[in-house]
């Protein structure tokens, strides 16, 4: 059974209430577990949870839940793309998946709640990369 990380923000909490619901159970849906949660302020406080999180024997890939939504100035996309940036980098240090489950940026609230989903979305792929790549 594959033991995934949750790595969820607070920051816009209505709407990561209801992506990280999604990702819980279309995680049972595939059979996978969810072996650890770890709640962050906010998407760009992100990698240093997950990087603690890929230090865990008892987790094989983290999944990452979060929103950005744009305000006035690019704050959004700064963010948005450092954080990215940065799970990946650790996804290959690490040499264990960790995948986008991160609206935005440049998307109204309106946006962010159309896209609830792409929490699903994160989880189906680590699962199918855990499966198609195995373990270390
Ligand atoms: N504006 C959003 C943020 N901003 C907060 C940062 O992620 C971070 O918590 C802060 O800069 C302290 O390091 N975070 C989101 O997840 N969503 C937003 O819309
Ligand atoms: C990224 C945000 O949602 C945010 O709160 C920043 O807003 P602003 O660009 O108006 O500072």
């Amino acid at each position: 059974m594959a033991k995934l990380g949750f790595v969820v923000s607070e920051f816009n909490r209505d709407i990561t209430y209801q992506m990280e619901l999604l990702g819980r159970e279309h995680a049972q849906f595939l059979g996978a577990d969810v072996a650890a949660v770890v709640y962050v302020p906010g998407v760009f406080d992100m990698p240093i949870a997950v990087k603690k999180m890929l230090c865990r024997e008892d987790i094989d890939a983290v999944v990452t839940i979060g929103c950005v939504i744009q305000g006035e100035t690019a704050h959004d996309e700064v963010v948005v793309n450092h954080a990215a940036r940065k799970l990946m980098d650790l996804s290959l240090e690490c040499n264990k998946p960790v995948t986008l489950g991160i609206t935005g940026p440049k998307m109204s609230r309106a946006d962010a709640q159309k896209r609830v989903d792409y929490s699903k979305r994160a989880v189906e792929a680590a699962v199918k990369l855990l499966q198609r790549l195995g373990g270390d």
